[in-house]
């Protein structure tokens, strides 16, 4: 029987309700496909501190480099968020992301016919949408060096450090054609090229990459101008690729074309199998303990781990037709709820999807 190795780290927040929810997913999956998940769990983020005194203990770092790949909840909370820095939960997740050299975060937002009717948003405006965001994961400002100091006046000055090297740039850059070569020929490159100096080395990376992928249709938008253009009008996207602050911003964007951030998966892969796979959205605190998370991200983001890391293409497609069948029954947690529906709490959602995956 095949084995593979799942890390397992809940976080905090929300993140260990919606991570139950995928775990039981994937105990359904399992049983149908006659493989064993090895689910080894971790600390990470807020957590981590508590038990530990440190965002990404050792022991965490271990379990998910021994891992085939690794399952995360969110991290981060209000009663970390006076930490300094290296004591801040989401410190933990930028030092694994790091460690395990996660460079490419694909953010796949994907409209559901039947979201789309119900939609806040005009139902020509989102119906069809399909966007794959790839954004990059390792470099740029969020790991730039960081500075505090006061000036000559005695006033505070703060300093984030936005540096890319060109290979950084050329290796998302790459992978971003390659996934517009298997999607619609499209990419879209979105950068801030008028002002930053580190965005016009990256649109020349782009440039010459684009000369190897003739049949692409590449063009560049900048990040303010992408921000209008999604919400203007969404359909003329296919892949956009960026770097990693303007992807975390344009991904939560693109998240609620589709109904609601609590729906978005993504991976974050590397170039070997390893892959981590995380619900776009943060740790909810404002939800926490409520039975009110979506947990559809976290079971799409399973979905993503079983297709990339364990080849299990087949089961992926079952778990996403499954929670599309659930949907167009009409359940819906409040999130995602308009009148008329069957409105269930996340272990309810879970339960439904796992009802008919067994079906
Ligand atoms: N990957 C991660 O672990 C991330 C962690 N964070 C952290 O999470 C904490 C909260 O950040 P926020 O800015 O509030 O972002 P958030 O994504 O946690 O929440 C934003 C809004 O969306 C709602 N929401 C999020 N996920 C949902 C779900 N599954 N179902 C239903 N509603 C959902 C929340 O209730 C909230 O109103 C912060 O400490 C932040 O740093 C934020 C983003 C990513
Ligand atoms: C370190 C994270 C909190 C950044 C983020 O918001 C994300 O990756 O979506
Ligand atoms: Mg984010």
């Amino acid at each position: 029987m095949k084995e593979f190795k799942i890390a397992v780290l809940p976080g905090d927040g929300i993140g260990p309700e919606v991570m139950e929810q995928a775990v039981k997913i994937l105990k359904v999956i399992e049983h149908q496909e006659k493989v064993k998940f090895n689910f080894e769990y971790g600390l990470l983020g807020g957590c981590a501190i508590d038990a530990d005194g440190t965002p990404l203990p050792e022991q965490t770092l271990e379990i998910t480099k021994n891992a085939d790949a690794i399952l995360l909840g969110a991290v981060g909370g209000p009663k970390w968020d006076q930490n300094p820095n290296h004591l801040r939960p989401e410190a933990g997740l930028l030092a694994l992301r790091k460690e395990l050299d996660l460079y490419a975060n694909l953010r796949p937002a994907q409209m559901y016919e039947c979201m789309a009717k119900a939609s806040s948003l005009k139902e020509e405006l989102v119906a069809g949408v399909d966007i794959m965001v790839v954004r990059e994961l390792t470099g740029g400002i969020y790991f730039g060096e960081k500075k505090r100091y006061e000036d000559q006046n005695g006033k505070e000055v703060a300093v984030d450090t936005l540096l890319y090297h060109e290979d950084e740039i050329e290796r998302i850059v790459r992978m971003a054609f390659e996934i517009a070569g298997k999607r619609d020929n499209r990419l879209v490159s979105v950068d801030k090229a008028n002002v930053l100096e580190s965005s016009r080395l990256w649109r020349s990376v782009v440039e010459r990459i684009a000369k190897e992928y003739p049949n692409i249709e590449c063009t560049h938008m900048l990040v303010d101008a992408c921000a209008m253009q999604l919400v203007r009008a969404p359909k003329q996207f296919d892949v956009i690729v960026t770097e990693n602050m303007f992807g975390d911003i344009l991904s939560d964007e693109a998240a609620m074309l589709t109904g609601s951030i609590g729906m978005l998966a993504s991976a974050s892969l590397t170039d070997g199998n390893l892959g981590l796979y995380e619900p776009v959205h943060g740790s909810a605190p404002d939800i926490a303990g409520q039975e009110l998370a979506n947990p559809i991200a976290t079971i799409l983001s399973a979905a993503l781990m079983l297709r990339y890391s364990f080849g299990l293409d087949d089961a992926a497609k079952r778990i996403e037709d499954a929670v599309e069948d659930v949907l167009n029954k009409g359940i819906r947690t409040a999130d995602i709820a308009t009148t008329g529906e069957i409105s269930v709490g996340t272990n309810d959602m879970a339960n439904y999807i796992a009802e008919i995956l067994e079906a």
